[in-house]
């Protein structure tokens, strides 16, 4: 198994196994009830309280230091510049492959965060929203490149993350649909100066050729505070894609308006045989040509093992 620990002698990371990395939590409180924890799950795969024990409450407790260090800074700063200094958003990007795990994680780390003492207002943004319409994929022959880097609209992404660290009110971010398999035309989440934004995708980490014309183009990361990844080993994500595709099948592609409405009609093993094309025909490449290069770019690594425990844990060093 690809183990995230080197065996070359330097690293920017710290290694820890699970169960050191569960007793940095101290005495932070576990503030979600199992009925919470059930709710926030994706699908019909629930995250254990004991896994937010382990795992979450010593991340949430980092995020805590962190984010303090920022708030902390930012009194010195204004202090410093009196009232030019504008108190933004703290953004927490979550990269990583297709069915990892990330919309489980992020929702969980909000809900978490927002109930530090302090109370801070939490929002989640995911970048599917700025998919390019399937329209325009399709003229441009990129259905088959769906969450490639060139299906998403960066511009608008980089607007705005630029406009949420500038501190901007009722910034609108779009809003995509798995049920039609599209963007929503018209519909936005709107994004009124929280004060941390987690910001999730499987692109987020992505670096961007440089201009030739020495115009300065920043990167998605350039905007974040903090960065996590979300890793495990490719067959494992495999199965749990696959795994998911057929629960979906079970239900959500019931819907007749669901995009994938036609697959819930064919037989299981027909079924099976279209998952397994759309994960090696895209999700996989995008994973090995895209996603996973941008792994040792997050400040933190959770690398989680069968049945989506999380195993060991990497964290940049300071
Ligand atoms: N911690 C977890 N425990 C159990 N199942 C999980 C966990 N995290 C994710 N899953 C399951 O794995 C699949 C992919 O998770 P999801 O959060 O939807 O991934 P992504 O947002 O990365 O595509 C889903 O079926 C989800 O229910
Ligand atoms: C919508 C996604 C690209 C994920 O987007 P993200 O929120 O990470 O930007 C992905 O879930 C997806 O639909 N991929 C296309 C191949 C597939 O149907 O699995």
């Amino acid at each position: 198994m690809d183990q995230l620990a080197p065996t070359v002698k330097y690293s920017p990371y710290r290694f820890f196994s699970a169960e050191r990395w569960a007793g940095f939590r101290a005495d932070t409180p576990l503030t979600l009830s199992e009925d919470e924890v059930q709710r926030l799950s994706s699908l019909y795969d629930p995250i254990d309280l004991d896994e937010v024990r382990r795992i979450y409450l010593s991340m949430s407790r980092l995020l805590s230091a962190h984010v303090e260090a920022s708030q902390l800074l930012y009194r010195q700063r204004k202090a410093f510049f009196g009232d030019e200094a504008t108190k933004t958003p703290y953004i927490i990007g979550m990269a990583g492959s297709v069915a990892v795990g990330k919309s489980t994680t992020a929702r969980i780390l909000k809900e978490l965060l927002a109930r530090w003492p302090s109370t801070p207002k939490v929002d989640l943004v995911t970048t599917d929203g700025f998919l390019l319409p399937n329209e325009v994929l399709r003229r441009e022959n990129l259905m088959e490149r769906k969450g490639f880097p060139d299906s998403y609209d960066v511009g608008a992404l980089l607007r705005f993350l630029s406009a949420i660290k500038s501190g901007e009110r009722d910034v609108r971010a779009p809003l995509y649909s798995h049920l039609t398999y599209d963007v929503m035309p018209g519909e936005y989440i709107t994004i009124d100066r929280p004060d941390i934004l987690i910001f999730e995708g499987l692109n987020v980490l992505q670096p961007r050729d440089l201009p030739k014309d020495g115009k300065f183009v920043p990167f998605l990361s350039d905007f974040f505070d903090f960065s996590i990844y979300i890793d495990a080993d490719e067959e494992l994500i495999h199965a749990w894609y696959i795994k998911r595709f057929m629960r979906l099948r079970e239900t959500a592609f019931r819907n007749p308006e669901s995009f994938f409405h036609r697959y819930s009609q064919l037989s299981e093993e027909a079924a099976r045989a279209i998952a397994e094309g759309l994960w090696s025909n895209i999700n996989l490449k995008n994973l090995r040509e895209n996603i996973l290069p941008t792994r040792p770019r997050a400040d933190l690594i959770l690398r989680k093992g069968p049945d989506h425990r999380v195993v060991e844990v990497a964290l940049r060093k300071l």
